[in-house]
C-alpha cells in the first residue's frame, strides 16, 4: 500500500510522552523518533521505562500526555487495532501464534483470503501457501520448511522469523521486537537478527528492545538509551561507540565519551 511518506524521512515522532502508574512516573517527557527504513535500539535497566514507551506506541496502554505523530501526521493511538492502523505492529517473546496451525495458517490468521463464492468461506490454502513460501523466503527461513509445517514443530526464532513475517506481509511500516532473542541460542539469535536485517531492507523500521547489548549493537542503526522514565540519550552510533561506553550510559556512570 503506498502510504504517504513525511518529508524529512521521520516515520513515528513521540513528543513530550508521560505516563503515570498512580505515584509511578513510568514516562517522564520522552520524546522519541523512529525514520524511514532504520532500525533503533532500545535500551535501558529494568524500570527504565522501554515495554511502557512500547506500549503507548502500540496502543496497549494510554499516554498521560503528550503527542504521537506518524509520516508527519498528528495519531490517536488508543488501541492495539488503532496501531496497526497506523502501520505499526508489535511482536512480542510469545506472539500470538497458534501451535497447532501451519505457518501459513499464522500467517494469515484472522485475515485469511477466501476462494469461490463468498457463502462456501472456503479457505484458499494454494494462496495461502504461495505467498507463505515467498515470505518465509523474505525473511530468510525458507530452507526445507514448508509452509505447511505446524508452528509447534518450529524452533523459538523461527517463530519469530512468521511473526516478523507476517508484520511484513501485512503491511506494518514499523515492526517493534520486544525481546525477540531472550531465550534462543547462539544461531537462532543469529537469525533473528538476519530477519530483523532483512525486513529493513525491504522498506520496514523496526525498534528493537534486547537485554543483550551485543544482540542490539549487531543489528541497529542508532541506540536510544533511557533511565527513569527518560531518554538519557538517543544517537549513539553503533560503529562509532563501543559496547562499554553504552553500558556505562545504561547504568548512570557518564553520558561523556558517547556522543548524545
Ligand atoms: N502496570 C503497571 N503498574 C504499575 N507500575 C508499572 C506498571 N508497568 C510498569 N510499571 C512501572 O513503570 C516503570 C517502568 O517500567 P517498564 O516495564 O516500562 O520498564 P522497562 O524498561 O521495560 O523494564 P524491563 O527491562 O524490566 O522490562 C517501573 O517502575 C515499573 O515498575
Amino acid at each position: 500500500m503506498a502510504r504517504q511518506h513525511s518529508a524529512d524521512g521521520t516515520l513515528v515522532r513521540m513528543v513530550g510522552i508521560e505516563k503515570s502508574y498512580g505515584r509511578v512516573r513510568a514516562l517522564d517527557g520522552v520524546d522519541f523518533t523512529v525514520r524511514e527504513r532504520e532500525i533503533v535500539g532500545l535500551l535501558g535497566d529494568n524500570g527504565a521505562g522501554k515495554s511502557t514507551l512500547i506500549k503507548v506506541l502500540s496502543g496497549a496502554v494510554p499516554a498521560t500526555g503528550g503527542a504521537i505523530y506518524v509520516r508527519g501526521e498528528k495519531a490517536s493511538i488508543r488501541s492495539t487495532t488503532d496501531a496497526i492502523g497506523y502501520g505499526i505492529e508489535t511482536i512480542y517473546q510469545d506472539s500470538a501464534l497458534v501451535t497447532q496451525l501451519s505457518i501459513a495458517r499464522n500467517l494469515f490468521l484472522g485475515r485469511e483470503p477466501i476462494k469461490g463464492p463468498r457463502l462456501l468461506n472456503r479457505l484458499d490454502h494454494e494462496r495461502m501457501n504461495r505467498v507463505a513460501g515467498e515470505l518465509l523466503r523474505r525473511v530468510g527461513i525458507s530452507k526445507n520448511i514448508p509452509p505447511t509445517t505446524p508452528i509447534g514443530s518450529l524452533s523459538g526464532g523461527e517463530r519469530q522469523a512468521v511473526a516478523i513475517a507476517r508484520a511484513m506481509y501485512f503491511d506494518s511500516d514499523l515492526i517493534i521486537l520486544d525481546e525477540p532473542t531472550n531465550n534462543l541460542g547462539v544461531a537462532e539469535t543469529q537469525g533473528v537478527l538476519s530477519f530483523v536485517r532483512n525486513a529493513r531492507d525491504s522498506g520496514h523500521s523496526c525498534i528493537f528492545i534486547a537485554h543483550n547489548i551485543h544482540h542490539v549493537f549487531q543489528v541497529v542503526d542508532r541506540i536510544v538509551v533511557m533511565r527513569r522514565g527518560r531518554v538519557v540519550a538517543d544517537d549513539i552510533d553503533p560503529k562509532t561507540s563501543s559496547v562499554e561506553a553504552v553500558e556505562r550510559v545504561i547504568t548512570g556512570m557518564t553520558e561523556a565519551g558517547v556522543h548524545a
